[in-house]
């Protein structure tokens, strides 16, 4: 074991009410929606393929260059409650939304930099409105914030030489000054969602993160911090030197997800991007776009892993949602209208994991819930229990889509056969377990 004095500032699995509200949500929405939404993975006429939200980078855009962009930044039909509504109808519980993405463009007006809101000809704060019309939609609100800021003088990637020691100590003051300032403007805000801390300054940085995050919690008790913030006097991060997590959810998984139980010793998110690798709005999207129920399913799956699910929404430069994504809306929406049940306030159930779909369960509840994407050729669905528990009953949650008969295989081992049954989408079976034969 190493000497670790920089690593976790709350205990790994918080029972505090804001971090039960966090496991209950299960279900949120990203949203990056900055400058880049703007030339929107074009410059110069030319196509880039590469994530839209780091064109500068792609293009080998110089700062001067890209920070233009804000004398052109005028989102018109920004509306934040028409956003907030179809996050609502499309049943996310919480929302992420850049406050400053890396290109270090801030979405509100802050003391601290020039590269803001205030000094675009749309001049307005993006995100007192957005606050409001998500938090009167009953939506969580988090802010995401990019350490990494590719617009300011004094970030530094590695801290080669004093001089860069110096401009970093400047560097993280005005990253406490803009964070403290995002918890005072918005004091509703849950939680803050940590990017760009992959760099040599940040990680030689353990004991100045770990301070911020007390800091932090201190201006906001209850504040809920992704472990991607964090770096240990030792370099380590999102996990200390000990293998302790640091903040309070695990969040390294970004485009994928876990596969097995050894995720469930920590609370834990995976973001998704729709198409392959966009975050920011994108005006090609090339290759697979992910359906409805694709994402259905690996939503179904964070869950049945005691785990959230954050699906990303890259809004147009004029503050338009695009056609794919008002799908998703619709699509989901219905399906959560139906089903939302066996998502929200939902974990591991502690069952055997089938193939044909996923378990799920409210903790302490007696009804299980079986998620099913994929119906077996024979159409029966295997369940197998542990020796001291039996099924009592059993159900469609929702709509029956046929008759459903139980036939016990084995020693707690049954056969839910579906009969006939279509479907193009998962559906739910409740069982309920009880320990009397
Ligand atoms: C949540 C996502 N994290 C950001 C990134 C990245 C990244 C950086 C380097 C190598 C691979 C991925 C993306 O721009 C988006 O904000």
């Amino acid at each position: 074991k190493k000497e670790v004095q920089y690593g976790p500032v709350s205990p790994e699995k918080r029972t505090d009410p804001a971090m039960e509200k966090w496991r209950d949500n299960r279900f949120g929405q990203f949203i990056h929606w900055g400058l880049y939404a703007i030339p929107a993975g074009y410059w110069k006429g030319k196509y880039y393929k590469g994530a839209a939200e780091w064109l500068k980078s792609w293009a080998k855009v110089p700062m001067n260059e890209w920070a233009k962009l804000a004398e052109e930044f005028n989102p018109e039909q920004y509306d934040p409650e028409e956003w907030a509504s179809m996050a609502k109808q499309m049943g996310a519980r919480y929302v992420v939304l850049t406050t400053k993405h890396h290109e270090g463009f801030c979405l509100w007006p802050s003391q601290y930099t020039d590269f803001d809101i205030s000094n675009t000809p749309y001049q307005k704060d993006l995100l007192k409105p957005f606050v409001e019309a998500y938090n009167k939609a009953g939506i969580d609100v988090y802010f995401y914030y990019s350490v990494l800021d590719w617009y300011h003088p004094d970030w530094r990637y590695a801290l080669k030489s004093e001089e860069d020691k110096q401009a970093f100590e400047r560097f993280k003051t005005f990253t406490k000054n803009q964070l403290s300032e995002l918890i005072e403007r918005y004091p509703s805000v849950k939680g803050f969602w940590f990017d760009g801390t992959w760099d040599a300054s940040w990680k030689a940085s353990g004991q100045f993160s770990y301070e911020l995050e007390k800091h932090m919690k201190q201006l906001k008790p209850g504040l809920i911090i992704n472990s991607r913030m964090r770096a240990d006097e030792w370099g380590s991060r999102h996990f200390d030197s000990n293998g302790q997590m640091m903040g309070d959810y695990a969040s390294g998984w970004e485009r994928k997800l876990p596969t097995d139980t050894s995720v469930l010793h920590n609370d834990w998110e995976a973001c998704m991007t729709v198409p392959e690798n966009q975050w920011g709005y994108h005006k090609n999207w090339e290759g697979h776009v992910k359906t409805p129920t694709e994402l259905i399913e690996m939503m179904v799956r964070c869950t049945a892993l005691s785990g959230n699910f954050l699906l990303n929404f890259g809004p147009k430069e004029d503050g338009s949602i695009r056609e794919e994504e008002q799908l998703l809306v619709k699509e989901i929406g219905n399906w959560m209208e139906q089903y939302g049940n066996a998502i929200y306030n939902c974990a591991y159930a502690g069952l055997e994991k089938q193939d044909w779909g996923y378990f799920t369960r409210e903790p302490g509840s007696k009804t299980v819930n079986m998620v099913v994407c994929n119906i077996p050729v024979n159409k029966a669905l295997r369940i197998q229990l542990p020796k001291n528990l039996f099924i009592q009953h059993y159900e469609y949650m929702g709509k029956p889509l046929s008759k459903l008969t139980l036939e016990e295989i084995g020693k707690n081992e049954y056969f839910i056969h579906l009969g006939k049954v279509k479907t193009k989408q998962p559906f739910v079976i409740n069982i309920q377990l009880t320990s009397e034969k």
